[in-house]
């Protein structure tokens, strides 16, 4: 047996920023190097950011990133870092024709390189391209075709990029192939809902099948609609779990492994699905003997609200932050949406930098308005007051308005503040949709659909009471005010844009709208599946009706944060002109 002591940094990086991510490089590999790692590995393109989309199609930013990569080489060894490897990831192109995929020499691909002693030793790219969901690799990436194994104090680590771990076949295999003591492979793996589980399977399972321990490296942060949550996990050969990061945290795993020394003879050859081996000597001595100090740690995992709100939180506090703000703004209207939305911007930017108005009209409740104030109150967030009144008359009185384009009216003077508000004072506003009000269309368009950011647009309405009282609980279980007044998740939902009008007037219940939405829209489910899960016909095609109505109003919704399988965005893609009826 050998020893390896492996320093893994879940960290963040900035899509498009390669000064920032090779900083961050730099600064985490003298951590990982004063930590006495023997390897030092960074997630999936983690000197470009992850996803970097069309980029990839631009030379010029290719071009820089291969840059980027030897001068990072360069950079380490000029600081006394040269000596450890280093794997990163970045954007590469390749060097030859892939008739195959249909591509020539310099087609981009996603790459991670071996750093030592200042030069690039080793460069592979993804073997398996994830083409579904919120990923296009295929529209972007030719994939690679050898085995990467490199030889560090005498153990054979072979490495792997995310997708090539999540589909059958390739490196997995490949890695037992060419006899591997270790599989390291390196991620940026989008948050979802109970993905934690799956991805812990999924890597005890390939594990087993690599035959060797596994450690899986994974990326923290936002990038516009996607949240990163760590998780990184290491388990040996028979799948038990040696170590488990935290979840949504930066942080630098670092562990002493006892891993099978390598054969005399170096791997070669061609292993699985034809990938060539290619092996490189970094050192070839096993070390003496030592004492394992840095023994693995599983950190405690978050039950599914924390989690969910954690998201929410880290997604809207990373867009905010990287695209240059510091302060939001809501319009606050004593209802749950909006309430939450406060409550997670809170979390995210800090009370002081949340700005609320309260723009009642003359159908607002005295509750709501109530309501409002006391959510500011709670939170320390800056709150005020602008009357709509006088602007809604002025145009009621020169336009004479009546039904739907009366409550519409409402809406967009409170759109339209909350834009002046930006441009005055440089908060972001926010949109308080949830995926239930998207799903049907239930938002004015130019009203409560303007803003730059979506926190809660993944969040069906049910499960937005569910995070409410969760944060509400959570707060009281730590001492702390609960920030959302309880009338807010007690009364029944309103647009209040009309007298006496709730949300029910318009809709089935929410418990019945989520339940057949869910099906619809996450589950991809049509009208006679529903209906046969036991939901009311009528309802069913009225429901159905209302969502593929109302595709053109999401195109035009705000980004905001994923936290299901299937968000709206680049995970549901439908055309908007669209004849076809479900029933
Ligand atoms: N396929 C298509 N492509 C492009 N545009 C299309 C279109 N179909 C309609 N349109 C246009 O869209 C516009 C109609 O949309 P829009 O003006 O938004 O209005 P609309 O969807 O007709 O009404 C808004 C609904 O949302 C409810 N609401 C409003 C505000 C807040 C809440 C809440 O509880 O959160 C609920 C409100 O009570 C009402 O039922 C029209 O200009 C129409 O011409
Ligand atoms: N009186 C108001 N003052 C400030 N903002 C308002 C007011 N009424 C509505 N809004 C804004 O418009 C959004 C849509 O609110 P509306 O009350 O129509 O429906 P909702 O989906 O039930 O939202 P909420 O639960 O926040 O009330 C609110 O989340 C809020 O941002
Ligand atoms: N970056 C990737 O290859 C991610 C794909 C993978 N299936 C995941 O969601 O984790």
């Amino acid at each position: 047996m050998a020893q390896l002591r492996l320093a893994l940094n879940q960290i963040d990086s900035t899509v498009g920023d390669l000064e920032g991510n090779a900083a961050a490089v730099l600064r985490w590999t003298r951590h990982s190097v004063e930590q006495g790692a023997h390897l030092v590995a960074f997630p999936e393109m983690m000197l470009t950011g992850y996803p970097v989309e069309d980029l990839a199609l631009r030379r010029s930013f290719v071009e820089a990133s291969r840059t980027a990569v030897r001068d990072l080489a360069r950079r380490l060894a000029d600081e006394g870092l040269g000596e450890v490897p280093v794997v990163v990831g970045y954007l590469d192109r390749c060097a030859q024709d892939r008739p195959r995929y249909g591509q020539p020499a310099g087609a981009p691909q996603n790459a991670a390189a071996v750093l030592h002693r200042g030069e690039i030793v080793l460069t592979f790219a993804k073997h398996h391209l994830p083409n579904y969901g919120v990923f296009d690799e295929f529209r972007y990436f030719v994939p690679g075709d050898t085995m990467p194994v490199i030889r560090v104090h005498g153990v054979d680590v072979a490495l792997a990029i995310c997708e090539d771990l999540w589909q059958e076949g390739g490196r997995v295999p490949a890695a037992r192939g060419a006899g591997a003591g270790l599989l390291l492979s390196v991620n940026a793996s989008p948050y979802e809902r109970d993905k934690d589980d799956t991805r812990l399977e999924l890597v005890r399972k390939r594990a087993q099948e690599a035959g060797c321990t596994t450690a899986y490296l994974a990326k923290t942060g936002g990038q516009d609609e996607l949240v990163f949550d760590g998780d990184s996990i290491v388990v040996d050969a028979g799948g038990r779990v040696l170590a488990r990061a935290p979840q949504f945290e930066q942080c630098c795993v670092v562990l002493d492994l006892d891993l099978p020394a390598a054969a005399a003879t170096p791997p070669s050859g061609t292993v699985d699905d034809g990938l060539r081996v290619e092996h490189r000597v970094l050192s070839a001595e096993p070390l003496a003997p030592y004492e394992p100090q840095a023994t693995g740690s599983e950190a405690p995992r978050m039950e599914d609200d924390e989690e969910i709100y954690t998201a929410l939180v880290v997604g809207l506090r990373a867009y905010a932050a990287k695209n240059g703000f510091s302060s939001v703004l809501i319009g606050l209207s004593g209802g749950i949406d909006s309430a939450l939305t406060a409550a997670l911007a809170c979390d995210a930017v800090g009370a002081e930098n949340v700005h609320c108005v309260a723009m009642p009209s003359r159908y607002s409740s005295e509750h709501s308005k109530e309501d409002a104030a006391e959510l500011a109150e709670r939170t320390g967030c800056n709150f005020r007051t602008v009357e709509i009144e006088p602007m809604f008359a002025a145009y009621m009185g020169s336009l004479e308005l009546t039904g739907v384009a009366e409550e519409n009216l409402q809406a967009r003077l409170r759109g339209t503040l909350l834009m002046a508000l930006s441009n005055q004072e440089g908060h972001i506003v926010l949109a308080p949709g949830n995926k239930s009000e998207l799903a049907v269309g239930y938002s004015t368009l130019y009203g409560d659909a303007v803003g730059a950011y979506g926190p809660i647009k993944d969040v069906y309405k049910t499960n937005v009471f569910r995070l409410a009282e969760w944060r509400n609980r959570a707060a009281g279980e730590h001492g702390r005010t609960p920030p959302i007044p309880e009338r807010s998740i007690t009364k029944p939902p309103s647009a209040e844009l009309a007298p006496g009008q709730v949300d029910t007037d318009s809709l089935p219940d929410y418990e019945v709208l989520d339940g057949i939405l869910k099906r619809y829209v996450d589950g991809d489910q049509g009208a006679a599946d529903i209906v046969e899960a036991g939901f009311d016909p009528e309802t069913v095609r009225r429901v159905l009706r209302m969502t593929d109505r109302a595709e053109y109003k999401r195109r035009q919704y705000p980004p905001g944060t994923k936290i299901s399988p299937k968000g709206f965005g680049k995970d549901r893609r439908l055309p908007i002109t669209n004849g076809w009826r479900e029933g």
